[in-house]
């Protein structure tokens, strides 16, 4: 792939760009079985060949910091602290990992930025020229506009989040949202995020929806998963979907009554793997999460029977649905105080893996399998060390993140039963 923002040395993101993509995913996949295979002392796993998507235009979501001015922002990134780019803002409106209707939102969004007078935060500001060394007070930096997110639906809608250092401006957005809803009549949702600390976070706590509609509908092998402003979704569409489905096959060959979905987000796992008979329980730590999972659950509750979700029938879902609950908290205080483990547990942690404390209840606990996803397989292999008696059988590299580095892999974990 071609990207003039990488030739120039502006963005450095797509490390791998120059290398050819059947390449990229050959180099993965051995780097991830040489990992995991030697994590696991005299581990015979089973890797099926890499799951791939399209290898541009794949990204769900974009994360643009808005620098420049109000009458000419830019949305993109800040050049890299070192290089002639240090400092400065970067057009990256045009990317090539976001797909065409991404690109398509970025003028008429900048042109609310003007219209409703959002002047970009400057975070550079207070030291530029200065030789102060003490951090200067947050109220120097100057600016309120920090990053405008947006995430396509596989349906071409839109949610927008304006994340601001205050909620100075709300009233100028509110003001002039007919005029963006006017453009782009796909935009769904409209969220601000108020994140008033000059710190390297993306986003703060508090959110604000601007919008009637709370939730971008993200439609994934027939289900319909309830995305809110500040729930993580999983960054490709379509190898997230391919996800879910080995995910599915999987445990409906293990067939578990009982399931825990840990770190369950907006309940992709919990509700792909629900079947009738089978109680599952999704766990996340974002309270907003749960609540789109909840609303997922009880559409699908609600089905009549003949329609057909998926390849399934209303009322096969209404059944399968009756047993999945979903709960705020800590996934691995849940495990902890938990009366008994589930035959199954599926794990989708963040980047620094479930830990030595819940992988160390999982050695010890009851469960016959986990299936563990992770998009960091370093700390994969850190957790299983942590769990010797739980052998991984199956693994599958799925290229979420083309053109760069990363991945995620799935692996199905089987609790070896002593000899005797
Ligand atoms: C990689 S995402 C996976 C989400 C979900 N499984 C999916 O497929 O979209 C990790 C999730 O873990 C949640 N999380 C982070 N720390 C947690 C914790 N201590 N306990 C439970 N959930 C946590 C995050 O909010 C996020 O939704």
């Amino acid at each position: 792939m071609q990207c003039p923002h990488f030739d120039a040395g502006r963005c450095h993101s797509c490390t791998l760009l120059a290398t050819p993509y059947p390449t990229q995913v050959a180099e993965k996949a051995q780097h991830v079985a040489a990992l995991l295979d030697s994590a696991v002392p005299g581990a015979r796993i089973d890797w099926l060949p890499p799951v791939t998507g399209p290898e541009s235009a794949f990204r769900n979501k974009a994360k643009m910091v808005v620098t420049g001015t109000v009458d000419a922002p830019v949305l993109g990134i800040l050049g890299s602290s070192s290089g002639p780019f240090a400092g400065q803002g970067v057009d990256l409106t045009d990317c090539g990992l976001y797909p065409p209707e991404l690109q398509a939102a970025f003028g008429p969004l900048a042109a609310l930025v003007t219209r409703a007078g959002l002047t970009p935060y400057d975070a550079t500001s207070p030291s530029r020229g200065s030789r102060r060394r003490e951090t200067p007070r947050e109220s120097a930096w100057r600016g309120e506009l920090k990053h405008v997110l947006v995430t396509l639906s596989p349906d071409g809608e839109l949610m927008v989040r304006f994340v601001l250092r205050s909620q100075e401006p709300v009233a100028r957005l509110r003001k002039h949202l007919p005029a963006l809803l006017a453009a782009l009549p796909q935009v769904a949702v409209v969220s601000v995020n108020v994140q008033p600390a000059h710190a390297a976070v993306l986003e703060g706590d508090h959110e604000i929806v601007l919008t009637e509609r709370q939730t971008l509908p993200m439609r994934l092998g027939g289900i319909t998963l309830h995305l809110r402003p500040q729930s993580f979704f999983q960054t490709n569409t379509a190898v997230a979907a391919a996800l879910y489905d080995q995910a599915r096959e999987w445990v409906d060959e293990v067939a578990p009554a009982s399931l825990w979905d840990l770190y369950c987000g907006v309940g992709g796992f919990a509700l792909h793997c629900a079947a009738p008979g089978r109680a599952v329980v999704g766990i996340e730590i974002s309270a907003e999460a749960i609540a789109s999972a909840a609303t997922t659950r009880a559409e699908l509750a609600h089905l009549p029977a003949g329609s057909v979700v998926g390849t399934r029938d209303g009322a096969w879902w209404a059944d399968a649905v009756r047993d999945v609950r979903f709960a705020a908290g800590d996934a691995t205080a849940f495990a902890l105080g938990a009366e008994a483990a589930p035959e199954l547990v599926v794990v989708n942690p963040p980047r620094r893996g479930i830990g030595p404390e819940l992988a160390g209840w999982l050695e010890s606990s009851g469960a016959r399998h986990v299936l563990y996803s992770s998009c960091n397989a370093t700390t994969l292999a850190g957790d299983l060390a942590h769990m010797p008696s739980l052998r991984p059988r199956r693994a599958r590299l799925l290229d979420m993140f083309p053109q760069t580095s990363h991945y995620e892999v799935l692996m199905l974990l089987e609790r070896e039963v002593p000899a005797g």
